[in-house]
């Protein structure tokens, strides 16, 4: 268990969700929180704690461990520490700057309708559009262009129950992605993500998987399996790769229109910025506030 303020042995929390990508979300204004890997997989399990797919601590970025985040201090006050729910620590995560940024407003510690906020990926900007909440991204690249451009491809996935694997490509949104478009008649609905998908060459820092189907122009449907965690409702960060992915595929490479993105938890748009960034909008809810006795956990 981690070392908890002396003071406490209970913890205030917010229960919150991008398109259903569920969070635990811890207000540690004081940098008083030792949030380490077990802390986070008791708070994160849906049976025996408050449940979520990752933790995301709300804390000053002046007082980050990492010192390429505590760089960012004087543009973004407020850092996103975050945690997949089996502990392990991510760059990004798409759909928890929403909810992030929607907990500080909600608390009035940001007021603005834009700010910035910290991430281990770097600053990430944040803009109020009416019940949506965009986040600038940054910046994308795939990982093996130069075989992308000749093949479309750069890997192979593995998923339980199709004896063929299928191709696909892997798409570097600051932690890694790897997408693949479905062939025909394979059910996106029916797949088995209970299993990890795998993934050949291997990927040095593991994946997120996105399975993607083609619904129209710029319009998907996705589901994700993600390191850390397993099969989600939706990840924002797969959600850019699976759709600037397919509008490579489909020939447009630096995307010119908005791609519209279905997943199991909501509907998310994808822009493409200037200087080779991209933009993710969608909603972000704070359900619950609590406690938890973390004696129980
Ligand atoms: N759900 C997130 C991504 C969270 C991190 C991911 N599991 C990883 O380990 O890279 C999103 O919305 O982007």
């Amino acid at each position: 268990m981690a070392d908890m303020p002396a003071d406490s042995r209970s913890l205030r929390f917010t229960k919150g969700h991008g398109t259903e990508n569920d969070f635990v979300v811890l207000a540690d204004l004081d940098a008083r929180l030792d949030l380490d890997a077990d802390l986070t997989r008791r708070l994160a399990d849906r049976h025996a704690g408050i449940g979520g797919d990752g933790v995301i601590r709300v804390v000053p970025t002046a007082s980050a461990d990492e010192e390429s985040v505590r760089a960012l201090a004087d543009r973004a006050p407020w850092f996103m520490d975050y945690r997949n729910a089996d502990g392990s620590v991510a760059e990004m995560c798409g759909n928890g700057t929403r909810v992030f940024a929607t907990f500080l407003r909600r608390e009035g510690i940001e007021t603005a309708d834009e700010f910035q906020i910290a991430t281990r990926a770097g600053l990430k900007g944040i803009r109020f559009e009416g019940d949506l909440v965009a986040t600038n991204m940054g910046r994308w690249r795939l990982v093996d262009e130069d075989r992308a451009r000749a093949d479309g491809f750069d890997s192979l996935v593995h998923v339980t129950g199709h004896s063929d694997p299928w191709s696909a490509l892997s798409v570097d949104m600051s932690n890694p992605h790897t997408v693949v478009a479905l062939p025909e008649g394979v059910d996106l609905d029916a797949l088995d993500l209970l299993h990890a998908p795998v993934v050949r060459p291997v990927p040095p820092h593991g994946t997120n998987v996105e399975l993607v189907r083609i619904l129209g122009p710029a319009h998907i449907a996705m589901r994700v399996h993600e390191r850390g965690v397993g099969e989600t409702r939706s990840c924002g960060t797969g959600v850019c790769a699976a759709a600037l992915a397919t509008s490579f595929w489909a020939g447009d490479p630096e995307p010119t229109r908005d791609w519209t993105v279905d997943v199991p938890g909501g509907r998310l748009r994808v822009r493409a910025l200037p200087g080779h960034e991209v933009e993710l909008a969608g909603p972000a809810a704070l359900v619950a506030d609590g406690e938890v006795d973390l004696s129980t956990l």
